[in-house]
């Protein structure tokens, strides 16, 4: 089952709800594009790929629920849910990319509501099984860094359940696994809401790769003892000079490992590339709900004093002078990533 699937029948899509994996594994169903933007925002999907399938297949909601055949208000519609999508979540650039694509492809529909009603589920398929065969491609590139024997740190989840399916840092890892070449990780479990501990361990488990869980305050003393060969996590949007903005936490992780000459790799689908942004400073960086960091319990009790604050910044970027080489669809990018990165967004015809 893929992380996002469309129910042509009935017209809605299904998605399965991470935020109570592994304890159950339950899906939701999105009939609306209000039903997408909340699940993205309360995070029962996640992930810089999924959400913008996601926003895609939420478009196409909006248009078979509207009440009117007109083709002016139906493209309507399509600009309002597609707006309402986009600011579900402000980091991942996928999710703009995805609506700014539908969006763009569907406007030679837009005279007909019929036309347009079918055009805009076309697109939101095409984009979820494009995602699919762009993280195999992604992942036949990455797994040719992994050598036989390697324990990999890995931050956060970027497998199948953070994109529509197989997915990408760990579809790497995945891919390397079934290639033969044994490996160890070491999952860090990814505070505040634990996307390591809870759903990296969960597919790891699935695909019968070996792995340990870390607190992700652990990973420096693996990186300094030398017991690390290689470091590997995702991203929510890489800019122009390769700065990337990732899980909070990934920037600590790449000061530790460069500081103890350990490779580390981004790993994304070109959809995560803005080149629009010269550096990595501009991202906007999401701040999530303080009761994240707060609720944390400990023997059934809350850790945290009932009148304590909390910050809660959902992602940070690592600078581009950290990072060994980015991996892509295209292949691996290596320094220096303002010159080459280009060329991997927008290859050679
Ligand atoms: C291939 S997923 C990329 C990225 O998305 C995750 O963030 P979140 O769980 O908040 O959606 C994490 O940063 C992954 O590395």
């Amino acid at each position: 089952m893929r992380t996002l699937e469309w129910n042509a029948e009935s017209g809605e899509m299904i998605m399965i709800d991470q935020r109570i994996l592994p304890a159950r594994f339950e899906r939701v169903i999105c009939r609306t594009a209000e039903d997408t933007a909340e699940a993205i925002r309360n995070m029962t999907v996640r992930g810089a790929p999924a959400i913008g399938v996601s926003a895609a297949y939420g478009m196409a909601l909006a248009l078979l629920r509207a009440r009117t055949d007109s083709a002016d208000a139906l493209w309507a519609e399509l600009e309002r849910a597609g707006a309402l999508l986009t600011a579900a979540r402000p980091t991942a650039v996928n999710l703009a990319w995805a609506v700014q694509r539908v969006l763009a492809e569907c406007q030679p529909a837009r005279g007909s509501a019929a036309a347009l009603r079918e055009q805009v589920v076309a697109v939101a398929e095409r984009m979820a099984d494009e995602d699919v065969e762009v993280n195999r491609r992604i992942s036949t590139f990455g797994a040719e860094l992994i050598q036989d024997g390697d324990t990999i740190i890995h931050h956060c989840n970027t497998g199948a359940l953070a994109t529509v399916d197989w997915g990408t840092a760990l579809g790497v890892i995945r891919m390397a696994h079934e290639q033969g070449k044994r490996v160890h990780v070491l999952v860090d479990e990814t505070r505040p809401r634990l996307q390591g501990a809870r759903l990296t361990a969960w597919e790891l488990s699935q695909y019968r790769i070996p792995y340990e869980i870390i607190s992700d305050n652990m990973a420096g003393h693996f990186l300094r003892s030398g017991q690390v060969q290689k470091v590997f996590f995702g991203a929510d949007r890489v800019t122009a000079n390769g700065d990337v903005a990732n899980k909070i936490g990934s920037y600590m992780l790449a000061l530790a490992a460069h500081s103890n000459h350990v490779p580390v790799y981004s790993v994304f689908p070109t959809s995560t590339v803005d080149l629009s942004l010269a550096h990595g400073d501009l991202i906007p960086i999401e701040e999530r709900d303080p009761m994240e960091v707060l609720g944390l319990e400990f023997e059934g009790q809350r850790v945290t004093p009932a009148d304590a604050q909390a910050r809660n910044p959902a992602f940070d970027v690592t600078p581009n002078h950290l990072l060994t080489g980015l991996v892509t669809e295209n292949g691996v990018v290596y320094p220096p990533f303002v010159e080459h990165l280009p060329r991997f967004v927008r290859p050679a015809a």
